[in-house]
């Protein structure tokens, strides 16, 4: 963790994979001397294929979680602001997460969002997030992953990114996620004014306002229970209560928006319902109130129901902010969809309406 935090994600996944390699190396050569001992009755390669696959899958929890944390740190260190937050509700108090009252206990407040004052003047302003020319080839190989993509992004809309197995889909979200660096090309942010002419100069994405959620995310859930696991990267130091009392205004906004009020904060995660374990991992990325979240199958492995309810979930969240989206399941999000593109083989990414 340490590690993580001084250097960059990409190099401490690296060096987690170094070690997964190691442990097979290990494994490999206990193999063989296991092998030597014949008239044991037990059978080592059975053994060794549990231990690798457990170990393996201790890693890949590890890399995945870190990843989180890092771009956890990411946003707590970002000095944006963010607004429109409501009162905490009991269950949500300080002292249950063990920190001092930083609200006013006077009022219980029902649990809505405090509206906030609009601006006079009517504007239509809006920004999208823009994809150029993006080429992306990871280190050490030949062959471009990405090749040329391009697409823009309006905000509070939804996009849907569907396309064979092995196309780049999941590559170009971790771009936009800023767990890697495109090759070439740029991902920005460009402002437009009423006319829907640019105004100013495109921004580069800021990596601290994209969430993502991995596929199979509850798979990731490392604490026993539901608290531990959002509040897993806060900060733990003394002090930092204004930050302290803006992430539990944001965790009780999370929990608002994914329906998970009634949950009991102590409950084990994986005691959860698949549909409830989805909203847990939603939340944790929503707390870091991001302008861009990314799911990459959002509904695999889910039954009818919890399918029907994430995906209701996701048309409550395109309100609020920025969906991008990686899924095989386009009958259910095809009615949230605004802009959606095909990957093609080879990395190359075209407008197209999902095949229904
Ligand atoms: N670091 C890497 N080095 C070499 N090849 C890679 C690397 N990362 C991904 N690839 C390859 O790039 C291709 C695209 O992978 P990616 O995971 O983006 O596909 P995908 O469209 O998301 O597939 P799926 O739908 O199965 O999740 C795959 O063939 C994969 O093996």
């Amino acid at each position: 963790v340490v590690m993580l935090l001084r250097s960059d994600v990409k190099q401490s996944v690296t060096v987690l994979r170094r070690n997964v390699k190691h442990i097979r190396h290990w494994l490999e050569e206990e193999s063989s001397a296991a092998s030597s001992k014949a008239a044991e009755s037990i059978k080592p390669k059975e053994i060794e294929t549990k231990r690798f696959r457990f170990l393996t899958s201790l890693f890949e929890k590890l890399a995945k979680k870190l990843i989180q944390l890092k771009m956890a740190v990411s946003t707590f260190s970002s000095p944006t602001p963010v607004s429109g937050i409501a009162e905490p509700p009991a269950s949500f108090s300080s002292a249950a997460i063990g920190w001092k009252q930083p609200y006013s206990t006077s009022s219980r407040a029902p649990l809505r969002f405090r509206r906030m004052k609009k601006r006079r003047g009517i504007s239509c302003d809006y920004s999208c997030i823009e994809v150029r020319d993006v080429c992306y080839r990871p280190p050490g190989t030949q062959l471009n992953i990405l090749n040329g993509v391009n697409f823009s992004l309006r905000e509070k809309s939804f996009g849907l990114i569907f396309g064979k197995s092995g196309s780049g889909k999941t590559t170009l979200l971790q771009l936009l996620a800023g767990l890697n660096k495109p090759t070439s090309g740029s991902i920005c942010i460009q402002r437009y004014g009423d006319d829907g002419q640019p105004k100013a100069v495109p921004e580069l994405l800021p990596t601290e306002k994209v969430g993502i959620v991995f596929q199979f995310p509850e798979r990731f859930f490392v604490a026993d229970n539901v608290l531990d696991e959002i509040t897993f990267g806060w900060p733990r130091q003394k002090g930092c209560l204004q930050l302290k009392e803006q992430l539990t205004s944001n965790l009780q906004r999370a929990f608002n928006w994914v329906g998970l009020d009634s949950i009991p904060l102590d409950k084990d995660p994986q005691l959860l319902s698949g549909g409830y374990k989805r909203r847990l991992a939603l939340a944790i990325q929503l707390v870091q109130t991001p302008d861009l979240l990314i799911l990459d199958e959002p509904l695999a492995g889910l039954d009818w129901k919890a399918r029907a309810d994430v995906a209701k979930l996701l048309k409550h969240l395109k309100k609020e902010l920025t969906l991008l989206v990686v899924s095989h399941d386009l009958r259910e999000l095809a009615a949230l969809v605004d802009q959606s593109w095909r990957m093609e083989t080879g990395g190359v990414l075209l407008a197209e309406c999902p095949p229904l």
